[in-house]
This record gives structure tokens, sequence and C-alpha cells, in this order.
């Protein structure tokens, strides 16, 4: 949620008001879809509840009247007031029905709700581009849309529905009240006014405080996160983090806390001031009423209606009150979740249909032509007129510094960004032009940041192809191809071995471990090219030796594209790449780049002097 400057105008607070009943089609489209059943029921109770008070009050003063009346009356009068007062019970029984069942609904309601906003937001989520996870706004309204998907809508539709029976019990009210006294009727909404105003500042308040406060409540999410994360705690407990980080996280909270008091002690002096307000309105009629009962142009059982009316529609009043203070935070609440689904995607989508497909299997080749990119929102070119055309089989090797723009290569090759300027072909087809999919089927890669999957031994394989993910032929022959069989092997349940500590009985694994099966991994599809952003950062130089040795011959017909900072791997490759500030700096084969004596040359020297020495 973005934080938005105060509304200084009336004008502002119009609009505000009215982004608020803009959201309303919206959430009740969502909630009569989650469940029409209980959206009816829900509206049945709620109508039952509205009217019940109005008619208990009206039996309450019949019994009254009916009493007095009836004093020394005999057996008939008797009867008569305890048919009234059984009348009441059996109202009392109803409402309190009606009450329990507005509850099981509102449960119910709450799971189904909840259950269908949250698929919605991983449904989009899945189609959602890794320059929306990267962007940290559009992060934001992903994660604030989740945090709250369960409670926030329900409580909006509960707050309307509970507004509307409110209002139908206020107008019943109004009815029997405009017979008894008019000008009460005039009293009961002129004493609520200064409420209303209060009520809804308050409610603006109190959630300009929250939407102001959503980057720093992420500040103290992360602080959390760093003390109770199982990867940190090597590092916190190193570095003694933990008091320091205790202390931001500590003084944040105390931030909180001292706005969030000042809030609640004017929420607090509002309150007690209105009330009194309220109470002495109340009693002004009250005193007013009983004069006229007392000289008996009014009956007591009018009197007692009279009275309860009134604190009834007091209490109704407040209740509005109440309801649009939270409505305010729902639909605000609201509008970000409709944001983040409103978000536009497609722009992976073929320019052309039907998409064009280039033949399958080896045989392509890779070109980029002139490709330059910059992140989004960002000056600096991360790759800058870059020309690079790779041939079938070719194994190309990208070297640079960091930072020089060789993950960025790879992002634009699997399509997760479109290159700003330039254009890639495969198989000579403008990937433009290809379904993502279908593209991305080509590919086989192991990432920098792979992913340990707290899942078993042969599922962290079989992800490689979802659609084998039973097939425990190919899963060993991916294991074998990666070189992480005789890892497995070793594993107590071998395959079916649990890996990570998240759940129970979860095996952990080295970090070259890991790494061997997400090797595997990328072997579990026939990939037409293999991307190793560097696949062997924490494989050992005799793993490493021969997995680049399989590779060879593995591969043998694959592009394949490796990004290493070992010179050693680095060398193996056709043609080696030097980019430097996102631009193809050299080009060549290992003796030839050495031969040029560049860049390649002394890098590749500073390394092999480091090991001479060694
Ligand atoms: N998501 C992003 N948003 C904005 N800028 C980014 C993003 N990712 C990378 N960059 C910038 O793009 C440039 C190239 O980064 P890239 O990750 O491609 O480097 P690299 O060569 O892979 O480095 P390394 O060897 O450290 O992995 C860097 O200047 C980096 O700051």
């Amino acid at each position: 949620m973005a934080a938005s400057s105060p509304p200084s105008s009336l004008k502002d607070r119009l609009k505000n008001a009215g982004s608020l009943f803009r959201q309303l089609p919206g959430t009740f489209r969502i909630f009569w879809e989650s469940s029409p059943r209980g959206a009816g029921v829900l509206a049945l109770l709620t109508l039952m509840a509205a009217v019940l008070p109005a008619s208990i009050a009206w039996v309450g003063k019949l019994i009254v009247d009916g009493v007095v009346a009836g004093q020394g009356g005999g057996e008939a009068a008797r009867h008569r007031v305890l048919e009234l007062v059984a009348l009441e019970l059996a109202l009392m029984l109803v409402s309190v029905t009606v009450e329990r069942g507005l509850a099981l609904t509102r449960e119910l309601l709450r799971v189904s709700l909840g259950n269908l906003l949250n698929e919605r937001i991983l449904q989009k989520a899945l189609t959602l581009e890794l320059r929306h996870f990267e962007d940290s706004d559009t992060y934001d309204k992903m994660q604030n849309a989740r945090r709250e998907a369960a409670t926030r809508p329900l409580s909006l539709v509960m707050e309307a529905f509970s507004i509307i029976r409110n209002l139908v019990t206020l107008s019943t009210y109004a009815v029997m009240l405009v017979s008894l006294s008019p000008w009460s009727v005039a009293v009961l909404v002129l004493a609520s006014i200064p409420a209303f105003i209060a009520e809804a500042r308050m409610a603006e308040e109190g959630f300009r405080l929250h939407s102001w406060r959503a980057p720093e409540r992420r500040k103290l999410a992360y602080l959390e996160w760093i003390l109770t994360r199982d990867n940190h705690v090597k590092e916190v407990k190193l570095f003694g983090l933990g008091p320091m980080v205790l202390d931001r996280y500590q003084s944040l909270h105390w931030k909180f806390f001292s706005e969030e008091k000042g809030l609640s002690i004017r929420r607090m002096a509002w309150g007690l001031g209105l009330g009194a307000l309220a109470l002495g309105a109340f009693y002004g009629c009250y005193a007013f009423i009983a004069g006229r009962a007392t000289l008996g142009h009014i009956s007591v059982g009018d009197m007692v209606l009279y009275l309860s009316l009134f604190r009834g529609g007091q209490t109704a009043f407040q209740g509005i009150l109440t309801s649009l203070g939270s409505m305010y935070e729902g639909a605000l609440y609201m509008s970000t979740l409709f944001a983040y689904l409103d978000i536009p995607t497609g722009s992976e989508t073929p320019r052309v249909m039907p998409a064009l497909s280039p033949q399958r299997g080896p045989g392509n080749t890779l070109e980029l032509r002139n490709v330059s990119f910059r992140y989004p929102g960002k000056e600096a070119w991360a790759l800058r007129g870059v020309s690079l055309r790779l041939e079938p089989g070719e194994k190309l090797a990208l070297v640079g510094e960091n930072g020089a723009g060789k993950t960025t290569l790879v992002k634009l090759l699997l399509r997760m960004y479109e290159p700003t300027e330039g254009d890639i072909f495969y198989g000579g087809v403008n990937v433009k032009d290809m379904d993502p999919e279908d593209l991305r089927s080509r590919f086989g890669a192991v990432f920098q940041d792979f992913v340990r999957y707290q899942f078993n031994v042969a599922e962290n394989i079989g992800l490689g192809h979802v659609q084998s993910i039973a097939d425990r032929e190919r899963i060993r022959h991916a294991a074998e191809q990666g070189g992480a069989h005789g890892v497995i092997e070793d594993l107590p349940q071998k395959y079916d071995t649990m890996l990570g500590g998240w759940f129970d009985k979860g095996f952990e694994l080295s970090g070259g471990q890991w790494q061997k099966l997400a090797v595997a991994r990328a072997f579990m599809r026939e990939a037409e090219v293999l991307i190793l952003d560097e696949p062997t950062a924490s494989i050992d130089a005799e793993s490493e030796h021969a997995l680049f040795e399989r590779f060879q011959a593995l591969a043998a017909n694959r592009i394949t594209l490796v990004i290493s900072h070992r010179f050693s791997t680095v060398r193996m490759a056709d043609r080696i790449a030097v980019l430097h500030n996102g631009q193809v700096e050299e080009l060549g084969n290992h003796s030839e780049l050495m031969a040029r004596e560049g860049r390649y040359a002394h890098l590749f020297n500073l390394q092999a002097r480091g090991y001479q020495t060694n």
C-alpha cells in the first residue's frame, strides 16, 4: 500500500470516501462467487436480525401496558400478559438462533472467501513475470494482498451487511419513535453527527498511520526474519548481531507504540466527550418522556418502549459509525488487492498467432543481434549492443567481473525480460514470436541461486521435467548424468530420502551435494540449450572435472552456455565471450584470447599465478 499524503481538503476527503464505495461492487462480486448460497443465507439472517429488536421492544411495551392496565383485573388480563411474555420469549429464542446462525455463516464464508482469494492471488502470481518479482512495488502489492486475504474482504462485506442491518433497525425504530415523539428522532440524529465526524476522522487517521507504516512494518518483519531464520544464524552469532538487530527492532516497535498511543488517547478523549453528549441527549429525552408519562399523556408501556428504542437507536447509530471506519480500512485493502490482480501481464504473449516454433531437437542456432538492456526504472545499461551467434553444439563460456551483465544475458535468453533494444533469435525465429513456454521447454539451466526443494530426492530431480516426476528410470538416468547418483546411493532412503530441515526427518545435504541435484534436475529434460550459471561454485575440484568431461560428452550436440569465474572451466569452452560493463569486449577461443593479451589473458594469468604460488 503506497503511503499517501494526508487528504487536506474536503474534496480530497470526499474523493477518499468515493474510492471506498468503488471497491464495494468488486468485493461483493467476489463474495457472491465464493458462495452464492452462503451469501443468500447471510442476507436473509441479516434482515431477520434487523427487524427483531423492534418487534421485541414492541412486545415489551405491550407487556408493560398489559400489566398496568390489568392490575387487579383478574385471570383474563393475567393470561394475556403471560401470552405476551411467552411471545417475547419466542422472539428472543429466534433472535438468539439468528445471531448464532449469523456467526456460523460468517465463519464458513470466511473460509470460502479466503480460499477463493488466495487462489486468485496465487493464480495471478503464476502469470507475473520475473520483472514483477524484482520490482519492490509490485512485490509489496503481492505480499500485502496475501497477508490479509483471509480477513479484510470478509470484514468489508460483514461491515456492509452490518450497516444495512443497523439501517433497517433504525428505520423500524424511527417509524415507532415518530408516532411517540417526532422531535426525539431529530435529537437522536443530531446528537450522533459529531460522533459520526469524529469516528470517520479517527478511522482515516488510523488508516493513514497504517499505510505510512507499511514500509516500516516490512522493515520490522525483516529484522524479525534475520533473527529467526536458520540460514542467518551463523552470521548473527559470529558477528554478534543479535543485540544490534534486536535494538533496531525494539526502537521501531516503540515508535509504533507511541504513535498508536497518541491515536488511542485521542480516540478515547473523543469517545468520552461524545459518549457524554449521547448520554446527555438520552437523559434529556428521558426526563421529557418520564414527565409526559407521569402526566398521563403517554402510557408506561410507551415510556418503556421509547427508552429502549432511543437507547437501541443510539447503539445502532454507533454500530454504523464503527462499521464505516472498519469498511474504510477494508476498502483500502481491497483497492490494493484489485490493483495487484489488475497488474498488466501478457507482454510475453507471442506477437504472431499461431506462435512460431523452430524445429525440435538439436540443430538450432541461438543468436543475439545488437541486444541492449536496462532494468525498468534504471538509467544504466546492464547490456549494451551485444551480438553473439551460437552454432548448434557450440560451448560458449561467458566471463566478466561481478555486475558485468552475465546473469542478465541469461534472463533475456529465457525471456524473463525483453531486450530494450535489439532482438534474440532461436532457430532463426525471433523469440518474441515464440510461445515463452515452448522456448523455455528447450532450455535446461542450473542457476547460481538454484532452489533447494524441501521434497524428497527423486522429486528434487524430477521437477526438471514435471511430467516425468514419477519416472524413476529417467530420474536415475538424470542423476547419473548430473553426477548425483553416488551421493544419493549413500543416503538412508536413497531416492526416497526427504531433504532439507523444514519438515520432519529431512536430511540436510552439503552445498555441493545440493548443487549436484540441481545439475541432475537440468538433465531431466532433453534440453536443446544448457545454461550453467556458475554451476561449479560449490562442487569440489574432482567433481567439477568429472562434470565437465560429462558435459563434453553428453551435451555434444547441444548449445551450452557456461558462466564461470574459474578459468580451468572456461578454457574448455569452444569460444569465450568476455563481458565488460555490459559489452562483449573480447570473443574467441582460449588460445586466441591469450594471444591477444587483453583482459582475458590478464585475468587468466592472474588466476594461474594464484594457483602456482599456492
Ligand atoms: N533486478 C535488477 N534490477 C536492477 N538492476 C539489476 C538487477 N539485476 C542486476 N542488476 C544490475 O545489472 C548489472 C548486471 O548484473 P548481472 O547480475 O547481470 O551481473 P553478473 O555479471 O551476472 O554478475 P555476478 O558475476 O556478480 O553474478 C549490475 O550492474 C546490477 O546492478
